[in-house]
């Protein structure tokens, strides 16, 4: 990634791709207390437009609260950085990474009088879990890792060193011949994938996870949204893994993974193992609506300029 060319807002300023580098001796870099978010710009008619920038922002300025790290700008400056940042580096379409970290003023689990530096990046990303896989479907495992309970570290933040349990997870899956992994809470309900929120389809009625142990997902938050006002039940519950066993559909939601069909799980088909019709018609709506195709729901896209 560091060879690229572009520039990255760091701290206020532009600097060189290339450039933006940090001290071996960065406390984030060693201890992974950092939180950062990731979403997606689009091509629309209109013009390039960042999809819930806002929704996003929040949650950035809510992980860093709750890891005791005081922002330095205001929410508008760091909305203001993720249009810049795509409009800077010319892309049509983008996927954004923003990312709050302590500095290298010390070392040790204190993690005091360091200061907090924001960095926003951009730059092309296609389908997170392939392309073909966006009709196709996914197979997925469950994980021998555990999801982080949530007393040990905090799922409601989007922090940096909650990506170890993810990164372990998805390694796993890839190398015993999954494309994902889905990962279960200390209590054996599905929490989620190692990026994505998990929705599962039985009888026509949808069902996903309670948030408890899961990042308050906001493609999950938008997914509930389509599916309501297209007349479907959705029911908030704890699953478990053979309910997604038995179910019609199953689909993973993200930023990055956008809406992705599941069509088999611990080597069980899901339904008729492949892209169910309700996924297929929310995959299609969520994309008219992050490529701005429709006329509801304006107030979820900003254009970058
Ligand atoms: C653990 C986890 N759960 C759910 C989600 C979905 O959240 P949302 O994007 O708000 O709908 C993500 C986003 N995963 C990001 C990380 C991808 C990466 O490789 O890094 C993403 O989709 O950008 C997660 O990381």
């Amino acid at each position: 990634m560091d060879d690229r060319d572009g520039l990255i807002w760091l701290d206020g300023k532009w600097v060189d791709w290339r450039d933006a580098k940090v001290h071996v001796l960065t406390h984030t870099l060693h201890y992974g207390c950092g939180v950062f978010e990731g979403l997606r710009a689009y091509k629309t008619d209109a013009g390039t437009a960042i999809f819930k920038l806002a929704e996003h922002t929040d949650r950035l300025f809510r992980s860093a609260h709750i890891m005791n790290m005081k922002m330095p700008f205001s929410k508008e400056e760091i909305n203001q950085a993720h249009r810049d940042a795509v409009a800077k580096n010319n892309l049509d379409s983008a996927y954004i990474r923003s990312m709050v970290f302590f500095g290298s003023e010390g070392m040790g689990l204190r993690a005091d009088n360091l200061k907090v530096h924001v960095m926003v990046a951009a730059w092309t990303w296609g389908a997170y879990l392939g392309a073909e896989n966006m009709e196709k479907g996914i197979r997925i495992r469950t994980s021998s890792y555990t999801r982080n309970h949530v007393n040990s570290t905090m799922c409601k933040a989007k922090a940096n060193g909650n990506y170890i349990n993810s990164i372990l997870a998805l390694q796993e899956a890839l190398s015993t011949g999954y494309d994902e992994a889905l990962l279960l809470d200390h209590e054996g309900f599905c929490a989620e994938g190692s990026g994505e929120n998990l929705f599962i389809v039985r009888n026509g009625k949808i069902y996903t996870p309670e948030t408890t142990s899961a990042l308050e997902g906001i493609t999950r938050d938008t997914l509930i949204t389509i599916a309501r006002e297209q007349g479907y039940e959705i029911i908030e519950k704890r699953i478990t893994r053979d309910e997604v066993y038995v179910a019609d559909e199953a689909f993973f939601t993200g930023s990055a993974a956008e809406v992705t069909p599941i069509r088999q799980y611990d080597n069980r088909d899901i339904g008729s193992g492949s892209r169910g019709p309700i996924t297929e018609k929310l995959q299609a709506l969520y994309f008219d609506y992050v490529q701005g195709r429709r006329a509801d729901h304006k107030e979820w896209l900003t254009l970058v300029s």
